[in-house]
């Protein structure tokens, strides 16, 4: 009776073959049934521009950040970290160790799996998963297949050659086409899910530092870190370590795998001596191999470290071009960045140095010690069974006997090589994986480093008025400074109050401590002294309490409204009920009304550094002033490239605005737009006198400056001698 043929490993490898092939197919179609719908609709030139503008979109209670690719427009959803996710964290990211070396040990591991399991794959049911799982079961089908196709196979197929078995070698040729197409689509895929492991481990790691290191108040991390080169832990260094985790995956479990698998089959057909020859061989390479090792996790810390600060001076450069141009210090920096450079690739060309005594052991540890040792092992079975021929075989016995010989031989052949190669790839794992220590290292002092900065302890927001009682002014030393020693604060005991409507000067010396007033107000420097107390205005829902105008003028990145509106972005301007008419306004009392025009409209995108003079950047921190219209605003000489009719044009119309002022600045000729006078001596004992302006005490500032006008004028009589002099000489000449 016929029944229905029974199924085969034959017809499982066609089936999964084929599965294999068309699920790439289905992906696709499924992705061009669903795309029309899903596709946002094509955009015009204008509603892209307005799109950049807009930056975000508030929807469904999240924030969609507008993403323009090509002419269509996609919004992608931002799910900020917690607070309370940062806070479980910190635990588990202890300061490191000044003196801990990257090495694969304990420490290596405890950083490892705080990265890994409270940051890139924070939930075990994550797409990082389900990436990892399809990894892994590509890893092992390739593994499967590769015995199946490359040993057992490839050994039929001699086989039958040797036995001239037409028939069975074509059957063989066939199986071995059909068993490449689901081993190679294998290939690709492990490839493909190792990149995207990379990217999405990457993305979580560089969301969380970003998330972390752009804290607000009262953390301010990205102002506080005292971390070199920032910018490269964060950019570069991510990705590498990302990039190293993810293969080093694959190039541990593939061969790994491959060993354990090559192993079994081997040692089945070499018996209990040949197998202990095996684990000996295993066991003495890797004591050589190890024995030789260099530090490759500390030298890839150091690279990284070396490629931040070669980094960090191209960035200088390109940040203050024209201040260098102006000195002429193009070849300063030439030798400045030379160097950095020499260091980088001085440290490289070691690594390579030391790599070529490390792979050179490697290579002939691994491809003569591992084959010397597998002729061994092959002659085992081989010599074994020839001995034990029976002596009288007719010559078809002998035949098989031999062709089953060679199939053995093939078969053993090819599986050591597989193993050698499965030896070489996990000794360069060893070498990765110590590179990796380094990388993880760097990853670790980054987030650990931002997860243990205290919180400035920050002001009362208790009153209608800002107040400082007994508060030492004094640069916040990190504890890891040894090299301060304590010395008398900048200012001491500093007490005042402003109240609304008054306004208040901050005068003194350079360097004497005047912004540090102001980044104690700001919550940058924490308030030192046993007594001190801090107030300031809370926040009202349509006034912020502060805002600081600094010394030194900052654009954003962005369009010409971005400027005046910063911190706030285009949603937040929308939200504020605000019109450009409003915006037009505010540019006419700093005297910028031009600007508009001149530069192409609002929206108008532009490096604004470079674009504006330096007295129009000052104008612009005022127009923020105007916009945010803040109960308090502290000017730090924000005002000492703008013409002195202006500047005070533009003081009346803060003030009419109801701003109170502190104004901090080195020119007595703005005391006048001001009720206190605060001065700080800066004599070295930290002392400072506040008066009225007007009074006895406030005309100090005002004398001074008189006295130094009546000095100049005291030269005048020389300066008249010096003109005559050069006429004289002029007319020499001319005769
Ligand atoms: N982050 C810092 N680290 C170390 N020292 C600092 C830091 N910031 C400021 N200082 C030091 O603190 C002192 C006071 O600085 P501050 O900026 O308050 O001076 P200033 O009175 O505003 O000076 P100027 O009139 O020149 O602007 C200076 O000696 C300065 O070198």
């Amino acid at each position: 009776m016929l029944g229905p043929p029974p199924i085969t490993r034959k017809h499982a490898v066609v089936l999964i073959a084929a599965l294999l092939l068309v699920r790439g197919n289905l992906v696709k179609l499924a992705e061009n049934i669903q795309l029309p719908r899903l596709r946002a609709k094509k955009l015009t030139p204008q509603e892209l521009t307005d799109a950049v503008q807009q930056v975000y979109i508030e929807e469904d209670g999240l924030k969609k950040l507008l993403v323009p690719h090509r002419d269509r427009l996609s919004k992608v959803p931002i799910h900020p970290i917690p607070a309370t996710k940062f806070h479980s964290d910190a635990p588990h990211f202890p300061p490191i160790q000044p003196s801990t070396k990257p090495n694969i040990d304990r420490v290596f591991l405890a950083q490892l799996k705080a990265i890994l399991f409270r940051i890139a794959f924070p939930a075990f049911r994550s797409k990082e998963t389900l990436i990892l799982v399809s990894h892994s079961f590509f890893l092992v089908l390739r593994t499967v297949l590769s015995i199946m196709l490359d040993s057992r196979l490839d050994g039929v197929i001699v086989r039958d050659l040797v036995r001239a078995d037409g028939k069975g070698f074509l059957k063989g040729l066939g199986l071995w086409f059909l068993l490449a197409i689901p081993s190679t689509y294998t290939n690709s895929m492990i490839r493909h899910l190792q990149s995207k492991l990379s990217l999405r481990m990457r993305t979580r790691v560089t969301r969380y530092a970003h998330d972390l290191y752009l804290s607000s108040a009262p953390h301010l991390r990205y102002y506080r870190t005292g971390l070199d080169g920032v910018d490269q832990y964060i950019t570069a260094d991510i990705e590498s370590w990302a990039e190293a985790l993810s293969g080093l995956y694959g190039n541990i479990l593939k061969p790994s795998l491959d060993l354990i698998l090559f192993t079994l089959q081997l040692s089945r057909s070499l018996g209990y001596r040949g197998s202990i020859l095996l684990y000996s061989t295993y066991y003495l390479t890797a004591a050589i191999l190890r024995a030789i090792t260099p530090a490759f996790g500390r030298l890839a810390a150091i690279e990284a470290r070396l490629e931040g600060e070669y980094r960090a001076g191209m960035g200088r450069i390109g940040r203050e071009g024209e201040e260098i141009a102006f000195y002429d210090g193009g070849a300063r920096e030439l030798d400045i960045l030379s160097r950095a450079y020499l260091r980088l690739i001085s440290h490289i060309n070691n690594i390579y140095k030391l790599r070529i005594a490390y792979e050179w052991t490697e290579d002939y540890v691994i491809k003569y010690l591992w084959s010397a040792a597998g002729y061994g092992l092959i002659a085992v079975p081989l010599l074994f069974t020839r001995r034990q021929r029976p002596p009288s075989t007719t010559g078809k016995q002998q035949d098989d006997a031999v062709a089953g010989r060679t199939e053995t031989y093939i078969s053993n052949r090819r599986l050591l090589i597989s193993l050698a190669d499965a030896g070489g790839r996990l000794m360069y794992a060893y070498k990765d994986l110590l590179e990796l220590a380094g990388l993880t290292t760097r990853i670790y002092a980054l987030i650990s480093t931002l997860h243990n900065l205290p919180p400035v302890a920050s002001a009362e927001a208790d009153a209608e008025f800002i107040r400082l009682s007994k508060v030492d002014i004094d640069i916040p030393q990190s504890t890891d400074d040894s090299s301060r020693v304590d010395s008398t604060p900048l200012v001491r005991d500093l007490s005042f109050m402003v109240q609304n409507g008054e306004h208040l000067m901050i005068t003194g010396s350079n360097g004497v401590g005047k912004t540090s007033v102001a980044r104690i107000l700001a919550g940058l420097w924490p308030p030192q002294g046993a007594d001190a107390s801090l107030g300031r205005p809370h926040d009202t829902v349509d006034r912020p309490n502060i805002v600081i105008v600094p010394q030194r003028a900052y654009m954003v990145t962005g369009s010409l409204l971005d400027q005046i509106i910063y911190p706030h972005s285009y949603p937040d301007f929308v939200k504020s009920g605000k019109t450009i008419e409003d915006l037009k306004q505010i540019l006419e009392m700093v005297f910028l009304a031009y600007l508009p025009e001149r530069e192409g409209g609002w929206t108008t995108r532009k490096e604004w550094r470079d674009v504006l003079s330096g007295g129009e950047k000052q104008r612009m921190g005022l127009a923020r002033v105007l916009y945010h219209c803040p109960k308090f605003a502290i000017l730090d000489e924000c005002t000492s490239a703008v013409s002195s009719d202006v500047e005070g044009r533009m003081y009346d119309n803060l003030k009419k605005h109801g701003i109170t002022l502190i104004t901090i600045s080195l020119r007595p000729s703005l005391a006048k737009y001001h009720t206190l006078l605060l001065t700080l001596t800066g004599d070295g004992t930290g002392k400072w006198t506040l008066s009225k302006v007007g009074t006895p005490e406030g005309r100090i500032g005002i004398d001074r400056e008189i006295a130094m006008l009546e000095s100049r004028l005291d030269e005048k009589g020389t300066w008249e001698t010096r003109l005559k002099e050069l006429e004289a000489l002029l007319s020499i000449q001319e005769k």
